[in-house]
């Protein structure tokens, strides 16, 4: 069993062609079946402590996988049962059924069982269930102690986080060969429980993956301030924003933080204030330069967000620049020599790219391609895309951080790791999203944005 951390992510299509691959080099589809199948049951065997296992198997390869579990789970002596939606369809579920010697009982009005594995529909499903499935799935989920889905609860789609209807929510998804998109996009992640990886003998692929923990260093021996990063962050109407970009950037290892602002609060006093200046962004030492938390929209914020644009250092575009981000802004974006990262909710993701097709996966891509720049597009679910580069996706972080403030957070994180290594802003981000995220798992429940900024002390320690 493998966590979902720095994993390949494969479509539905492309585990169809990875299992096409297999295939031509001497797999069949029944051979991976069986290696699927028993690699569920040895994970549901060491789960069930002896408990009885209802397995619900649908008609395609989904349900010939639990077929195959059901078989293995009774050759191990467990109490097994099988319902199903009606005959399999598939050849290779049909010989997996033959393989069952119990009885296989009607969903409709199956009884629960402690142990429930959901073997219905993976990522053959296109619409959703019927009621009579849909309503046994929900029964027999919310009866049992442990409810198991096989490759994914059914009802959602594999691809974009979408649920086809009501799914209830598992305690743990196995996943066959790789993780699929709808294991980390919402709102179909949510009914995912915990997710582990089985391998089955394929050979996953993709330039999309799990986002990994950095591989950020510590300060060399021979480090100095400006040798870790120098840090601006540019700021506006609402000083206070800015500030916890800059605190954030500072605990996020930057060797210097220097707030570009007018008025707001004092501490922590290791940030360096000025007031802005267009001069001040030419100091050749600024590794990266953030604009937008506590911006504002006014005609100064338009005058900051030109110098910042013209300046010769890497961005980091969040907030409020976010809304300034016209047409004419979006090219010289796009022209820039030096890096760009975007950082937009979906709010701010939709004024500027449009509502847009395709799953986030799709949109974070097209609008990295179209900006010339890494988008780091967040949410519950946070997707960050390079132009015509790779993608990492963000697992399930803390709901707590849904609150004001812990935007700016990441844009003062994001800042510190590109002030670094200015010529890898991907990487940057990809680091920026996961202090974030472990600074937020480290404080649990209940913060605020500025606990957030003080914890990132400890998840950049903690690398
Ligand atoms: N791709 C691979 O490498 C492997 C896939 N395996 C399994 O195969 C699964 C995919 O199998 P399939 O492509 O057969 O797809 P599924 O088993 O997900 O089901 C698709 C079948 O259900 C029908 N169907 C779709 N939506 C329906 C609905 N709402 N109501 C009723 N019927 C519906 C389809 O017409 C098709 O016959 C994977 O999720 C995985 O569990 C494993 O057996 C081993 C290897
Ligand atoms: N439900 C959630 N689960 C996990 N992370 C979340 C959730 N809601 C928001 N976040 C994260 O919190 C941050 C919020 O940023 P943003 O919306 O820009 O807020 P603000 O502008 O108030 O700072 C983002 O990093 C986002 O990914
Ligand atoms: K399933």
């Amino acid at each position: 069993m493998t966590p979902l951390a720095g994993q390949p992510i494969l479509t539905a299509g492309e585990m169809r062609a990875t299992e096409a691959a297999a295939i031509d080099r001497g797999a069949t589809v029944d051979s991976l079946m069986a290696r699927a199948g028993h690699a569920v049951a040895a994970v549901v065997l060491r789960l069930a402590s002896g408990s009885p296992v209802l397995v619900l198997c649908g008609p395609g390869n989904n349900g010939g996988d639990g077929y195959v579990v059901a078989a293995a789970l009774a050759a191990a002596g467990l109490a097994v049962r099988v319902a199903a939606t009606g005959a399999p369809m598939s050849d290779a579920a049909k010989n997996a059924r033959a393989g069952w010697t119990g009885p296989v009982e009607t969903l409709a009005d199956v009884a629960p069982a402690p142990i429930l594995v959901d073997a219905l529909f993976g990522t053959g499903l296109s619409r959703a269930l019927d009621s009579t499935a849909s309503a046994a799935l929900g029964r027999c989920v919310a009866a049992a102690r442990l409810s198991i889905a096989v490759d994914l609860p059914s009802g959602v789609a594999t691809d974009d986080g979408v649920l086809f209807g009501m799914v209830p929510a598992f305690d743990l998804t196995l996943t066959l060969g790789a993780a699929k998109p709808s294991h980390l996009l919402q709102p179909a992640a949510s009914r995912c429980g915990q997710v582990r990886i089985l391998d089955i003998g394929i050979a996953a692929e993709s330039s999309v993956e799990t986002l990994a923990r950095p591989g950020l260093p510590p300060p060399g021996p021979q480090a100095h301030k400006y040798s870790r990063g120098m840090v601006a962050i540019v700021g506006g109407a609402m000083p206070g924003a800015a500030a916890l970009a800059a605190e954030a950037a500072l605990r996020s290892g930057a060797g210097y933080v220097l707030l570009l602002a007018e008025g707001g609060a004092q501490a922590p006093h290791a940030i360096v204030r000025r007031p802005f200046s267009p001069e001040a962004l030419n100091d050749k030492r600024i590794g990266a330069l953030v604009i937008g938390p506590g911006l504002g929209r006014d005609a100064e914020a338009e005058a900051r967000l030109d110098h910042a644009l013209g300046a010769p250092c890497p961005l980091v575009i969040d907030g409020d620049a976010l809304h300034l981000l016209d047409d004419r802004r979006l090219a010289l974006v796009r022209d820039r020599d030096a890096a760009v990262i975007m950082t937009p909710h979906s709010g701010e993701f939709d004024a500027l790219f449009g509502a847009g097709t395709g799953s986030k996966i799709d949109r974070a891509r097209a609008a990295a391609d179209r900006a010339g720049a890494t988008i780091v597009f967040k949410g519950a679910d946070t997707v960050i895309a390079a132009p015509q580069g790779p993608v990492r996706l963000a697992g399930a972080g803390n709901p707590w951080l849904s609150t004001a403030g812990t935007g700016d957070v990441l844009a003062g994180a994001i800042g510190a790791v590109l002030a670094g290594q200015p010529e890898a802003p991907f990487e940057a981000a990809c680091a920026g999203v996961w202090l974030h995220a472990e600074a937020a798992r480290r404080i649990g429940a209940a913060f605020i944005a500025d606990d957030l900024a003080r914890a990132l002390t400890a998840a950049r320690a903690s690398l």
